[in-house]
């Protein structure tokens, strides 16, 4: 079994405000595997950025246990923190000085070496761009140097907060090919977002949460699960569907076909000598699995 990168158990936060007291986090067993892009996905408000907080020791768990490679946090975070990225919130950065220069400002601040720069802006896709005053940037170029920032002491895990709000189809591109190739590099990505086709195309991993709780976490593939029907598609498709009910299949709209044995379609169909010219897998993406497992999980406040 791999290194576990990220692991909570039980989890809880609860935030007391004027209208009750406000369960965000509640029993979260979260595991992160060393290695690829881990998705954690969830609803506005379904506790991401709290959980990511507390593990950044940026807001205290009411009750639960958290680890980093395997060290026990907040109290061993000093110890960690060296390995561990984060862009949470976006990072303050000179408009008038270019992006180049802000990153050497900060990597002399951690005492990272300058040879850390170029490299840093070379894998955000910005090394190009590095002379350009911050203040012409892009968005998604804003974005891309947060991430920049973050990777000057080389992390080997990178948590990154909805690292695409607010941006351009474009920009949200340039982010989500920097954040692949993050995870191509070895390290270790955490991408909270509530974007289901980013997860689904940058991720091989995620966990679902829903009102705090953990709903499913695993293989996007997993999650996704195998396909249990089928698009066929005949010259006649009439005496093709009538064959198919003939045969025993349900067949639904759009000539779909429910079941697990598609060779058997395609026996059916050649024995009546009707000769598909397509057999196409329906699969589920991941939006159906986590509309279907988040259905009915808003926030509430507790009693
Ligand atoms: N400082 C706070 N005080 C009181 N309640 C809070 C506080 N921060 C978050 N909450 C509540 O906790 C719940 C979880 O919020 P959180 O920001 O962790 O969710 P999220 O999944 O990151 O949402 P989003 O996708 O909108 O960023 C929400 O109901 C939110 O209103």
């Amino acid at each position: 079994m791999s290194e576990l990168v990220i692991e909570t158990q039980g989890l809880r936060k609860e935030y007391y405000t004027r209208r009750g007291h406000q369960v965000a986090v509640q029993d979260l067993d979260l595991a992160v595997p060393a290695g690829g892009v881990h998705g954690f996905l969830g609803p506005n408000g379904s506790g991401k950025t709290t959980t990511i907080r507390m593990l950044l020791g940026l807001a205290h768990a009411t009750a639960g246990t958290m680890r980093l490679f395997g060290e026990p946090v907040p109290a061993r975070l000093p110890a960690v923190v060296g390995r561990v990225g984060a862009v949470v919130e976006s990072p303050k950065f000179s408009p008038n000085i270019t992006g180049r220069q802000n990153l050497l400002l900060l990597s002399r601040s951690i005492g990272a070496p300058d040879t850390r720069v170029d490299a840093a802006l070379d894998t955000v896709g910005l090394g190009g761009r590095g002379k350009d005053r911050y203040k012409g940037y892009s968005l998604g170029m804003k974005q891309r140097l947060a991430i920049a920032a973050t990777l000057l002491k080389d992390p080997q895990l990178l948590i990154l907060d909805e690292p695409t709000n607010g941006l351009d189809p474009a920009g949200i591109r340039e982010v989500r090919d920097t954040i692949r190739g993050l995870g191509e590099r070895g390290v270790t990505v955490l991408l909270s977002s509530h974007i289901l086709v980013e997860v689904q195309q940058v991720c091989s991993a995620a966990t679902i949460i829903g009102h705090g709780r953990m709903l499913a976490s695993g293989r996007v593939e997993e999650l996704v699960g195998s396909s249990t029907a089928y698009r066929v598609e005949a010259p006649d498709p009439a005496a093709a569907r009538q064959v198919l009910v003939d045969a025993g299949f349900r067949v639904g709209e759009g000539l779909v076909v429910e079941t697990d044995e598609p060779a058997g379609v395609t026996q059916a169909l050649g024995t009546a000598g009707i000769w598909l010219t397509e057999l196409t897998p329906v699969r589920r993406d991941l939006e159906s699995v986590f509309l279907e497992l988040t259905a009915g999980t808003q926030m509430g406040v507790a009693e």
